[in-house]
């Protein structure tokens, strides 16, 4: 249909469903929004990024990614309900204004479209992307393991089967590559957000390892504003601090990468819930849970403008 008047915020889509939405919302907020390709998927889908600009050239910018792990359904919906606020926000909440009078936002909604298009079609917990190798009899590469950043560490995996696949080198996988391309070419991204599911925590580098960035203070006291402000909303708990030492030791993971490329306010979520539903919250759970990231992403970007 020509309009996104009739999609659902409150539901699941397929990769389908959410690309002609992401070409009916572009046109009907041609003002604020643009659709940029970054590049290819393995079985070469278009990957896709939503820019916010109010204008300026190459202004400082915020990166949020969604769906890096295909199964992780409520990422790819809160990524979709957060571009509608947005554009719904500016020129309402002052807060979000000042941050796109001055910032601008790139979001990624379907960073793995394999993946997620193997989970509507075959396998719904479906988590790496698809690529395969000639003599590897199992598919696809973990893409939060195949970052340059502590590529090949502990908590990440050599063998091809295993769900934590690092893949054969760093940014082996057009999906990393393309956003490792953009980023590093753009030159002024100053916050880097990579959205999860589940579990209920906000986190920091390192993941690779237990020493702590040289902001960590600064991170810690920022994240738990985000948690406080994510709390008031329905009352959800989350946890924060840095991912070793509040989950577990992950290498080559997205954050890390972000960090010593220079991205000092880098995070990663882990979305709702705690385990009852797991990947298959219901959607009745999509705008609550994006109601209250939203405020949390919002603290997030408001202290990047602001430092
Ligand atoms: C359940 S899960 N796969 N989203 C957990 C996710 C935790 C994590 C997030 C960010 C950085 C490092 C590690 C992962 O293992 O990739
Ligand atoms: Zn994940």
């Amino acid at each position: 249909e020509r309009s996104t008047s009739s999609f659902s915020y409150s539901s699941y889509h397929t990769l389908e469903e959410i690309y002609s939405w992401i070409d009916n919302f572009v046109t009907e907020h041609s003002d604020i929004v643009s659709k940029i390709r970054i590049g290819h998927s393995f079985e070469n889908r278009s990957i896709l990024v939503l820019k916010f600009s109010t204008g300026g050239s190459q202004r400082p910018a915020i990166w949020i990614d969604t769906g890096i792990h295909s199964r992780e359904w409520i990422t790819h919906a809160t990524g979709i309900w957060t571009a509608k606020k947005i554009v719904n926000a500016y020129d309402k909440d002052h807060i979000l204004t000042n941050i796109l009078n001055t910032m601008d936002i790139f979001l990624e909604i379907v960073s793995n479209p394999d993946g997620f298009a193997f989970t509507h079609s075959m396998n719904r917990l479906w988590r790496k992307n698809k690529s395969i190798r000639p003599g590897l009899f199992c598919i696809g590469v973990d893409l939060n393991r195949n970052w340059k950043s502590g590529f090949g560490g502990n908590g990440s995996n050599d063998n091809p089967c295993s769900e934590t696949y690092h893949g054969p080198a760093p940014q082996s996988e057009p999906e990393v590559a393309a956003i490792v391309k953009f980023i590093t070419t753009h030159g002024n991204i100053k916050a880097l957000i990579s959205i999860h599911s589940y579990s209920q925590m906000l986190m920091y580098p390192y993941g690779r390892s237990l020493e702590p960035v040289s902001n960590q203070e600064e991170l810690y006291n920022l994240a738990k504003d985000a948690v406080k402000a994510l709390h008031k909303v329905h009352g959800i708990n989350y946890i924060y601090g840095s991912i070793s030492t509040t989950l577990y030791v992950a290498s080559g993971i997205t954050v890390d990468w972000a960090y010593d490329s220079g991205i000092k306010y880098s995070f990663s979520f882990e979305l709702r819930d705690t385990g009852r539903y797991g990947f298959l919250l219901p959607a009745t759970q999509i705008v609550p849970t994006a109601q209250e990231t939203w405020l949390a992403l919002r603290t997030i970007m408001e202290h990047t403008l602001n430092h």
